[in-house]
Formats: C-alpha cells, sequence, structure tokens
C-alpha cells in the first residue's frame, strides 16, 4: 500500500522523532542549534550549576550579535574597544567564556565571519535542508528559506537542547501561502511578505507551520526565500518553509560548514525526497495573487498594519473587529498619523538598512541600485546600512556598494542587529520615524519613542533619496 502523501514539514517532523508520547507530544531530535549572547547566559548557568555538558557541541554555534556596538570594534592600536552598556557587555563576556568552557564553536564579534545569526548559519552552510533548527530568538523562522524546519525557543528550551540535543514538541498544523503568478517590477520578496502579513493577520498563522508555494518561490533566490521565511513569525505562524531545490543546493555547495564530496551527494539526494507530496493535505490553504502586490509599508505598529504605497493611512472605523478599531487608534497616536493621510506624504528623519530581514547581499544591491548617483534628501538625518554579516560586508565592498552608499550620505557600517531592536547604540530617537527595512514595528522597538515604517530595501533606499515614503518606482 502506499504510503500516506506527506507536506515537507510532516516528512521532516517524522524523521526528526525520537519518541512519540501517548499525549501526542514528540521528543524531537534537534539537528543545529544556534545561539547568541541575549537568551543563552542563563541556560549555561544552569549546565553549569547541575554540572552538566553540552551533549553535541559540534552541532551548536554561537554568535555575538544582538548588543554588538556597529561602529569599530578595534581602536587605532587594533585592541578590542570595551562595550559601554553593563548589560550588553556582561551579555557578550558570558557568551565569549561559555562557548569555550562547553566546547562550541564560536565566532567571535571581531571575527570576518560575525554576523546576525540567522544570515550566518546559512552563509557558513551551517543550516541545511531537511533539518530541524532551533535558537533562542524568534526570527530562527528564517532559515526555512533553505528548506530546514526552523523555530524559535526559550531559554529553558535553549537549556534543553544544549544537554540534550532535543525538545518536547507538540506537533504543528500545516497551512500552505500558495502564491499564484509573478511578482511585478519593483515588488520584492520584502513587499510580498508585509503583503501576506497584511492578509492574513498577525494570529493567521497561529499553531501552524507555513509552507510557501508556487512559482514566485521557485523563481525566488535563497536570499529571498530567507527574507519570507524570517517573518513567518509575525504571521503568528511556528514556522515557515520553502521546498529545497537545486537553487538551494548550488547555495549552499562549498559553505565551509555543509557537506562534501560523497556526503553532499548523499544529503542532495535526501533533501530532493523532501518536497509535499502532490496528493498532500493541509489543515489551511490561503492563495494570493502576485500580480496584485505593490510595494508595501506599514503604517502601525503590528505588521499587520500594511497597505500599498500608493495607499493612505486608514480610518480605524474601517475595520470591523472592536479590539482592532481600537488597536489602530492608538497605533495612529503613537505614530502620530493623519486619517487619510497619503503615505507618499510621510516624512522620514532616519532610515535603517539591515536586519536578519533584509541585510544580506542581495538586499544591498537592491538599494544601492536605487542610491546610484543619488544623495539622500537633507531631511533624513541618520541613515546607515548594517551588513548581515562580515562576509557580506566584505562582499559589498568588493562590488563598490559601501562607496555608492557613503556617496548618498550613508554610514557603513560593522554587522549586528544594529537599530532593528533598541538593545544597542543604535537607536532612533524618540517621535522621529524610520524607513526600517527591518520585521517589527512594535512601540519603541528601535528606541522610546520611535516610530518605524517596514519596508523594502529598495524602498528605503527611496525613502533616503526624498526625504519620504515614495514608491520606488516612480524614482
Ligand atoms: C532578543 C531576542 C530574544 C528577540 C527575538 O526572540 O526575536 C529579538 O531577536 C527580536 O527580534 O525581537
Ligand atoms: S536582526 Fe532584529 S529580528 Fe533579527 S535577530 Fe536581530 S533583533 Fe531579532
Amino acid at each position: 500500500m502506499a504510503s500516506k502523501p506527506r507536506t515537507l514539514y510532516e516528512k521532516i517532523w517524522d524523521d526528526h522523532v525520537v519518541e512519540r508520547r501517548e499525549d501526542g507530544t514528540c521528543l524531537v531530535y534537534i539537528d543545529r542549534h544556534l545561539v547568541h549572547e541575549v537568551t543563552s547566559p542563563q541556560a549555561f548557568e544552569a549546565l553549569r550549576l547541575a554540572g552538566r555538558k553540552v551533549r553535541r557541541p559540534d552541532l551548536t554555534l554561537a554568535v555575538p550579535d544582538h548588543n554588538v556596538p556597529t561602529t569599530a570594534r578595534r581602536g587605532p592600536d587594533g585592541a578590542r574597544l570595551p562595550v559601554e552598556d553593563p548589560q550588553s557587555a556582561a551579555q557578550l563576556a558570558a557568551l565569549e567564556r561559555n562557548a569555550p568552557d562547553f566546547g562550541i564553536r564560536y565566532i567571535d564579534a571581531v571575527a570576518a565571519e560575525q554576523g546576525i545569526v540567522h544570515v550566518v548559519g546559512p552563509e557558513q552552510g551551517f543550516s541545511l535542508p531537511g533539518s530541524t533548527i532551533v535558537c533562542g530568538d524568534s526570527h530562527t523562522a528564517a532559515h526555512g528559506g533553505i528548506g530546514a524546519l526552523a523555530f524559535g525557543i526559550g531559554t529553558s528550551e535553549v537549556e534543553h537542547v544544549l544537554a540534550t540535543q532535543t525538545l518536547l514538541l507538540s506537533p504543528s498544523k500545516t497551512m500552505e501561502v500558495r502564491v499564484e503568478g509573478t511578482l511585478g517590477p519593483g515588488v520584492t520578496p520584502k513587499d510580498l511578505i508585509l503583503h501576506i502579513i497584511g492578509h492574513i493577520g498577525t494570529a493567521g498563522g497561529t499553531g501552524h507551520v507555513i509552507e510557501y508555494r508556487g512559482r514566485v518561490f521557485e523563481e525566488m533566490s535563497v536570499e529571498g526565500r530567507l527574507t519570507v521565511c524570517n517573518m513567518s513569525i509575525e504571521g503568528g505562524a511556528r514556522a515557515g518553509i520553502i521546498a529545497p531545490d537545486e537553487t538551494t543546493f548550488a547555495y549552499l555547495k562549498g559553505r565551509p560548514m555543509a557537506p562534501a564530496g560523497e556526503e553532499w551527494d548523499r544529503a542532495v539526494a535526501y533533501w530532493r525526497t523532501l518536497a509535499t507530496d502532490p496528493d498532500a493535505r493541509f489543515d489551511k490553504s490561503v492563495t494570493i495573487e502576485a500580480s496584485a502586490i505593490e510595494p508595501t509599508v506599514s503604517w502601525g505598529t503590528s505588521p499587520e498594519d500594511v497597505v500599498p504605497i500608493g495607499g493612505r493611512v486608514p480610518d480605524p472605523d474601517s475595520f470591523a473587529d472592536a479590539a482592532k478599531r481600537e488597536a489602530a487608534r492608538r497605533s495612529l497616536e503613537y505614530m502620530g498619523l493623519e486619517v487619510g493621510q497619503a503615505m507618499t506624504d510621510i516624512p522620514v528623519e532616519n532610515v535603517f538598512i539591515g536586519s536578519c530581514t533584509n541585510s544580506r547581499i542581495e538586499d544591498l544591491r537592491e538599494a544601492a541600485a536605487v542610491l546610484d548617483g543619488k544623495a539622500k534628501a537633507d531631511g533624513v538625518k541618520w541613515a546607515i546600512v548594517v551588513p548581515g554579516s562580515g562576509l557580506v560586508k566584505r562582499q559589498a565592498e568588493a562590488e563598490g556598494l559601501d562607496h555608492i552608499f557613503m556617496s548618498a550620505g550613508f554610514e557603513w557600517r560593522e554587522p549586528g542587529c544594529s537599530a532593528c531592536l533598541g538593545m544597542n547604540p543604535d537607536k532612533v530617537p524618540s517621535g522621529e520615524r524610520c524607513a526600517s527595512t527591518s520585521n517589527r514595528n512594535f512601540v519603541g522597538r528601535q528606541g522610546p519613542g520611535a516610530r518605524t515604517h517596514l519596508l523594502s530595501p529598495a524602498m528605503a533606499a527611496a525613502a533616503a533619496i526624498t526625504g519620504k515614503l515614495t514608491d520606488v518606482r516612480d524614482l
């Protein structure tokens, strides 16, 4: 008898279940564990107190990213510069000590390979298709872009994975987001995922793993897929995933931590079996028409608060749901916006190109292409580009992108989470707006009182040039 058709998620899940409990929860094997400085100190401390070791240090990779300053990390004499904020310094120092103490792989803050964990994992070939990947970080969903089942975990789970290389989990429901047709010019993977979240809402994926399907994703680069999957969590999903294919294999081949030789061939043969079976069923399915999507920007304080750039700030009364009406009213007040205001009339004083959503080489190329030969508007006081990793930075410099950015009036920084969240010196001043390629526009996210507008790298570049939110297709 033929076996039951399964989805990509179900295949990966089944291949990793170590033990099924009577209540339905499963002990699941974890292939890769990424660790950063914010959510790991207590986990390591707990292991230390219990006298336990890390079960598989070779499957664990630690990188500092959230707290690192993005200005020079070494002084003129080559000595490492201290991190001023005491809490940040303590977290960074803890990781620096815990990694050698527990024998895990560590990329330190001044290494060429340092960067945001979610950029570093795929870039190093540490994150692989068909694997289970966890990190004490909600945007671990990004790694689904290479066909992994990847999700964020809490600090107590970090401890559990460090100690046992397993996790106790309940199976997720499956959801398909199918995108038909092709994206128009100037419409990027970021616009697509913002549009999808606007469509399904921040609770649309709750309890589900989303598989993104359709030609748009088949034709998309791995960088674009990472951007899309990254924001699955903003749609409430446990994870997002895209079937690994030739594009994925070409991206991973030869990466430092990827399998090589015969092992590579065996791995690819296995990865090819993972695609969702033709008759597999999803618990939930949403279809979106790609050609209807325009460059998309956020107006509120939730990632679902989006409109096409040609749109207007919505009237809170236009929402059917009472809670949503109230949230929209509060959002407009925080954001300092008027009902009916054209999105293209919103001035911005800050532009941030970076974060694990949009700091890979393609993102920087996309922004640089818009900025080439142009300069930021006078009203834009602060514009920074923060590459997702040292290797992205080096590649961009080899292509001369740093010159384009700096000639346009941008600062060219060292890799890290930076202004994506106010945990390091890069903050947006209170009451000011930021056109930001990051993934969250929550109240205070980029600093107390900061007003975030989420958009694509090309749209961030366009906003820098005109000093207001702008349709990149009009430049
Ligand atoms: C600090 C960290 C735990 C947090 C997360 O889990 O996502 C951060 O990366 C974020 O983007 O808000
Ligand atoms: S770049 Fe932003 S979203 Fe990504 S891990 Fe860092 S803080 Fe979180």
